[in-house]
């Protein structure tokens, strides 16, 4: 689930006298996602979404997700659309958190990916990264390579109950990457987050993203990495080769990558793999069980680190060096 704070009708009538919306049909709160809590919201003129920001969201970037949103839908993206006040603010307040309303998008996010979504989602991906070009505010990426360190000591203690040995497994990760971390590769705005439930579709066409909430400026070919680890393994652990070219023919098909950024690939899989381990493994260890969270599973991404570790080549991932 993810609805960590409740909102009352009373509470929620008000808010929306602050739009230009109409009247408050119905709303319920959102089981899917984790971060944040939302709530689906009918009124006499249309589906919104109302978001409270919870926990890895800072106010302060607030400024940053909101107006990426606007940004990327004004230059052909298709994601939701910050709605403005009668004030003209975007960020409202409830329930003592900051909260935004945007902009309800149809399609339902794919459990069981195809090659055929794989290559979609490559598309949607580069389009996505041609669209952010231009937008005016940047924010670093917070849970990059120097970021690593900080939230693996936090978990660091009892990471070998997960799975003996984890811990001399991960600090090996840790150093090779800080070590050989690549600098000069083209950079953007990037998702960051780009996981199935984050991508609508309708029948076989992407009709949204969602979620931009980690979207911040890095390596482009760092995007197209967590991708290929959110949608191209299956769920024994093994690396779908087809769904992996074609997710890299889609992208490339809109945005050719440099020879640099497809040498670069293990190591960004390999990176991306560790990031998305240590939120999962700091929240498995911090979450107490029972809580109404998703929580995910970090030996997923511990199996997804031993694939990328063996890889000699980006052929293995399905792309070629010229
Ligand atoms: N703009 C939107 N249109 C339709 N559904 C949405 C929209 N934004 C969020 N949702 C719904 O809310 C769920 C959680 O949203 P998400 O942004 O992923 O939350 P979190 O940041 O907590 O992970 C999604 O899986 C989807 O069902
Ligand atoms: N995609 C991340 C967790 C973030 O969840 P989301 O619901 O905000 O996409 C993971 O799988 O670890």
């Amino acid at each position: 689930m993810a609805v960590y704070t409740d909102i009352t009708e009373l509470e929620l009538g008000a808010l929306l006298k602050e739009y230009d919306v109409g009247d408050l049909l119905s709303y319920k709160g959102i089981a899917e996602g984790s971060e944040n809590s939302n709530y689906m919201l009918h009124t006499s003129k249309a589906a919104f979404i109302l978001t409270l920001y919870e926990r890895r969201v800072e106010r302060s970037d607030l400024p940053f997700f909101l107006g990426l949103m606007e940004h990327l839908a004004q230059n052909g993206v298709n994601c939701p659309l910050p709605v403005h006040r009668r004030d003209g603010v975007v960020v409202s307040e409830i329930a003592e958190r900051p909260a935004a309303l945007i902009t309800f998008l149809e399609g339902m996010w794919l459990r069981k990916p195809a090659p055929r979504h794989c290559r979609e989602v490559g598309k949607a991906m580069a389009g996505m990264h041609l669209a952010g070009q231009g937008f005016e505010l940047t924010r670093p990426n917070a849970l990059t390579v120097g970021d690593w360190r900080p939230l693996w000591e936090k978990a660091k203690p009892r990471a070998d109950e997960v799975e003996p040995g984890l811990m001399s497994e991960v600090e090996a990760d840790l150093a090779a990457l800080t070590e050989g971390w690549p600098q000069d590769l083209p950079t953007g705005i990037i998702h960051a987050d780009l996981f199935p439930d984050n991508v609508f579709f309708l029948g076989d066409e992407v009709s949204g993203i969602i979620d931009f909430y980690f979207a911040c400026n890095d390596l482009l070919a760092y995007d197209i990495a967590t991708c290929l680890n959110a949608w191209c393994f299956e769920a024994d652990g093994s690396y779908n080769l087809t769904k992996g070219t074609a997710l890299l023919e889609g992208y490339q098909s809109v945005r050719p990558l440099e020879q640099a950024e497809i040498a670069a690939l293990p190591l960004l899989a390999r990176g991306s793999a560790l990031r998305f381990m240590l939120t999962r493994l700091y929240d498995w260890l911090t979450i107490p069980d029972g809580a109404l969270v998703n929580k995910r599973d970090p030996m997923e991404y511990v199996r997804r680190l031993r694939f990328h570790r063996q890889i000699s080549s980006p052929s293995e991932y399905g792309i070629g060096i010229k």
